[in-house]
């Protein structure tokens, strides 16, 4: 995706002095005209859709968005990020409370697993937050429609409502924000019970004694902490020859050891050739990926987690004439408009990153163009967070990418062993690694592993954005004793020498 100037984009950022002025040029363009046509049309009310629709209507357009789950937030919301991150929180506070609390002279006895109250608790986040999009919507005067959408014209929707009417949605511009759903394996049908999806596994309502996942990505390692953490005996089966392939390899093999030594079993290069449920639990046969001998693995719960496909199924994309890829993603330009006029997509079913934070910068960026503006994603700096203990944390190039581009390099590394704060609260596994460009000190990719990676990575990621040298970051004065400082010397390791190794 091609990447905006920053200072033309700040430029070209609109006052809210000058918001009426800018809703009356819209006019004078044939928008927002007070007939029952939209300016724009969001069909999916994920963090793609409802962010787009909020900020069209905030730029001046009428808006209306149509989600047929029923509550808004997508994926991520209901069944993904949110409800996820609750249970891998929940999680952690059982296994410090049984495993590491004595270590802080913290006695605690009879440490024991609701696993209601923890599903309960999970619900609450949820629903609070849907509910939180739908008073943002109405703030912000977006219409929102409760249904299924499908193309009648490029700029027609027949809505199916779930209340069991019809009605038909026009706009001048329509955007397809329905994301992903769960990639399918062949034989490997998902009952959400004993074989589940990512879904099945948010909701089990009994500790499974075995699980296995099948897929070492984002998915399959953090839901298999989860249930890890509060007891199951989890075995991971992933076709690669590695875990989260999209990692770097060094921070990769550091972060398998750390699983494994929380009981996390691997069987990598290992392919599911067939799935029995007929007894109590379920026997996976499993081979070699490039074939060979036979096994078997028997569990009580198998989560698939081997991916996520575009979801189009119903929109009669066809019928408009809308261009996908060969798996099925709808294909934009960088302006995220498709072959057909008036017709974008934006999110987990376009290319790029299927990340919440992705979609929603293709959200703001798709309305900001509609608008006459410069919108800006640049898919090359999207951060990715699996969100485990310790977090791992990347944006911009691995190692392994850069030594690609043939591009000289260097290389600066910091272990929170020799962090002041890390030492302090007993937590100092970890480190940071950060490239950089030998000629320039550009930073060319930032990789940590620590408890709190996934928020230590936006210093990286804003130096990225700006271009900035490691040296860049090694000159700015950071709080003492903080897990940041870890960066700090990470960047002066890369351009010069660390103090504190
Ligand atoms: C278990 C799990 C954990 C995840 N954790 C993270 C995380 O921690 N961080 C992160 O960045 N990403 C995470 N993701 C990925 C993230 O959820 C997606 O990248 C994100 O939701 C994509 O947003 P989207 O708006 O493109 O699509 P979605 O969130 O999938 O939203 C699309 C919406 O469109 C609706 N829809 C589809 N078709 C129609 C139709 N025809 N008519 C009306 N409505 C329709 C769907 O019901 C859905 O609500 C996770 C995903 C999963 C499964
Ligand atoms: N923390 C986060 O940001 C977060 C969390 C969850 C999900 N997500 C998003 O959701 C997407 C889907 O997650 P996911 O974990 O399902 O996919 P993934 O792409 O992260 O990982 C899938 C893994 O399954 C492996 N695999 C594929 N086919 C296989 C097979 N037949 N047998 C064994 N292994 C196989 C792949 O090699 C890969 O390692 C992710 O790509 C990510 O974008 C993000």
């Amino acid at each position: 995706m091609a990447m905006a100037n920053l200072a033309r984009r700040k430029g070209s950022s609109l006052l809210s002095s000058e918001t009426l002025r800018y809703t009356f040029s819209l006019r004078s363009r044939g928008f927002a005209s007070g007939s029952d046509e939209n300016d724009v049309v969001i069909i999916g009310g994920g963090p793609g859709g409802y962010v787009a629709a909020i900020k069209a209507a905030q730029l001046g357009f009428k808006t209306t968005c149509i989600e047929k789950r029923g509550a808004l937030g997508g994926t991520c919301l209901n069944v993904g990020c949110i409800p996820s991150k609750a249970l891998l929180h929940s999680s952690h506070m059982y296994h410090e409370a049984k495993h590491s609390f004595a270590n802080h002279g913290v006695k605690v006895s009879n440490v024991e697993i609701d696993l209601d109250a923890m599903m309960a608790q999970k619900n609450k986040a949820v629903s609070n937050l849907t509910k939180g999009i739908e008073g943002l919507f109405k703030k912000n005067k977006v219409t929102y429609v409760k249904g299924y959408g499908k193309f009648i014209s490029p700029s027609e929707v027949s809505v199916d409502t779930i209340e069991g009417e019809n009605t038909v949605v026009k706009g001048k511009h329509i955007i397809i924000a329905t994301g992903s759903d769960v990639k399918s394996l062949p034989g490997v049908t998902i009952d959400e019970k004993k074989i589940v999806s990512s879904t099945g596994a948010l909701a089990l309502t009994e500790i499974p004694k075995k699980l296995v996942v099948i897929g070492a990505g984002y998915i399959g390692l953090e839901m298999g902490s989860v249930w890890g953490r509060i007891g199951s005996e989890v075995t991971v089966v992933e076709f690669a020859s590695e875990i989260v392939p999209t990692m770097d390899a060094e921070i990769r093999k550091q972060f398998q050891r750390s699983l494994e030594k929380q009981g996390m079993k691997f069987k990598l290069k290992t392919k599911v050739v067939g799935v029995d449920t007929s007894g109590d639990g379920v026997k996976l046969t499993v081979e070699p990926s490039a074939g060979g001998e036979q096994t078997i693995i028997e569990a009580d719960v198998v989560l698939v987690s081997a991916g996520r496909t575009p979801f189009t199924s119903g929109l009669n994309l066809d019928k408009i004439g809308v261009e996908t890829d060969k798996i099925g993603r709808i294909l934009v330009n960088e302006r995220f408009a498709t072959n057909v006029s008036g017709v974008y997509a934006i999110g987990d079913v376009i290319p790029g990153p299927m990340l919440a934070h992705k979609a929603e910068e293709d959200g703001v960026a798709c309305v900001e163009y509609l608008a006459g503006k410069v919108g800006h994603v640049d898919y090359d700096k999207v951060p990715g967070v699996v969100y485990t203990n310790p977090e791992v944390a990347s944006v911009g190039k691995t190692e392994e990418q850069v030594k690609e581009t043939g591009v000289e390099y260097r290389v600066g590394k910091f272990p929170f062993m020799a962090n002041s704060r890390a030492k302090a609260i007993d937590n100092a596994e970890g480190l940071v690694k950060i490239i950089a460009e030998k000629e320039t000190d550009k930073i060319l990719g930032v990789h940590i592993m620590a408890p709190n990676a996934g928020e230590l990575i936006h210093e990286a990621a804003i130096a990225l954005q700006y271009d900035a040298s490691s040296e860049d970051i090694a000159r700015v004065c950071h709080a003492h004793p903080t897990m940041s400082e870890a960066v700090k010397e990470a960047a002066m390791a890369t351009y010069d020498k660390p103090i504190h190794i």
